[in-house]
């Protein structure tokens, strides 16, 4: 690399020094990362978003990324002429439509992320919600089929994968199965809210395709407690993907994660914004 004497290298030396605390605070502990269907736009919003993954196991946090894909499981099941329906924000799932929603997500999805990782310098492993009983699966009820949810989960194989000596980053689909191996349709962010929970992870990022949660003029809300989140669900003010969202993140919070933010990941740095900086990006929880 050719040396350049420029003003613009105290600059950034200034931020980097800055951010010594932040770094310092978060050293060590989990950050469960999920990237969202729509906040994977396209190969150059990856490309950026597994450069700061990369970036945090590097200054030695231990993140885990959970990923979605809805908008990519839609068109395939489009191009296949099956038909599919959301209630309450979930994907009504027969045994055809999982079985799409595990080709698409654990497989081209998974893979993708986890080769733009292992391209920024980083060692990705794909993983699903299946792999070494992570995820228990059962059905969130009869009429929605195998639409699940989970009801046990186990961490020893992300926490092998993340040790500090193996360093590896687990990308996780949250395609799991029940007891008897049936594959359940699991929303990406009760997965990630799940693990994040299993881990004690000191955030929960669940990155998306809107600036954090408005209110009804359309401003974001910065903080939100879990009480203002159950509010907002109940009042009707979170609609459709954002009441999974919201649910995941009072359930994470009440389960131990220390917050959770809620942040837009069509904006290339946001994770590093939120985590290395005052200034905050989205929608905090806590
Ligand atoms: N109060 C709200 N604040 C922000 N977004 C909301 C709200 N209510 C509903 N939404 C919708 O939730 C969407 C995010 O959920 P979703 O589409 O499932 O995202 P993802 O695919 O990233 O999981 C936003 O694009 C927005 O249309
Ligand atoms: C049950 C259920 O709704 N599953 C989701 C799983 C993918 C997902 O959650 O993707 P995003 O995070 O991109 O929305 C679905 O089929 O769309």
């Amino acid at each position: 690399m050719q040396r350049r004497k420029n003003e613009s290298g105290w600059t950034s030396a200034q931020v980097l020094s800055e951010a010594l605390p932040f770094i310092q605070r978060h050293t060590g502990r989990w950050v469960v990362v999920k990237f969202g269907g729509h906040a994977m736009g396209s190969a150059e919003l990856t490309a950026e978003f597994a450069k700061d993954v990369v970036l945090l196991r590097q200054c030695g946090l231990r993140p885990v990324v959970v990923h979605g894909g809805g908008p990519q499981i839609g068109s395939m099941l489009e191009r296949l002429q099956i038909k599919t329906q959301f209630k309450d924000g979930l994907r009504v799932s027969d045994m055809e439509t999982v079985g799409v929603a595990e080709m698409v997500l654990s497989g081209a999805i998974n893979k993708s992320i986890v080769s733009a990782i292992n391209v920024a310098g980083g060692k990705a492993v794909g993983i699903s919600g299946r792999d070494a009983r992570l995820i228990t699966a059962r059905a969130v009820n009869a009429d929605l089929g195998f639409t699940g949810e989970p009801v046990a989960t186990d961490v020893s194989l992300i926490e092998t994968l993340a040790h500090k000596e193996a360093g590896f980053i687990p990308v996780i689909s949250p395609i799991s199965a029940d007891d008897a191996g049936h594959g359940y349709n699991i929303n990406a962010d009760t997965a990630a809210g799940v693990i994040a929970s299993a881990l004690g992870a000191s955030r929960l990022m669940l990155l998306t395709d809107i600036e954090g949660v408005m209110d009804n003029d359309g401003n974001l809300l910065t903080d939100l407690t879990c009480e203002d989140a159950r509010g907002l669900i109940s009042n009707g003010t979170a609609k459709g993907g954002m009441i999974p969202k919201l649910t995941t993140a009072i359930d994470a919070v009440e389960g131990g994660v220390e917050a959770v933010v809620i942040l837009d990941g069509r904006r290339a740095h946001g994770l590093l914004v939120e985590l290395f900086t005052d200034m905050g990006a989205g929608t905090l929880i806590r």
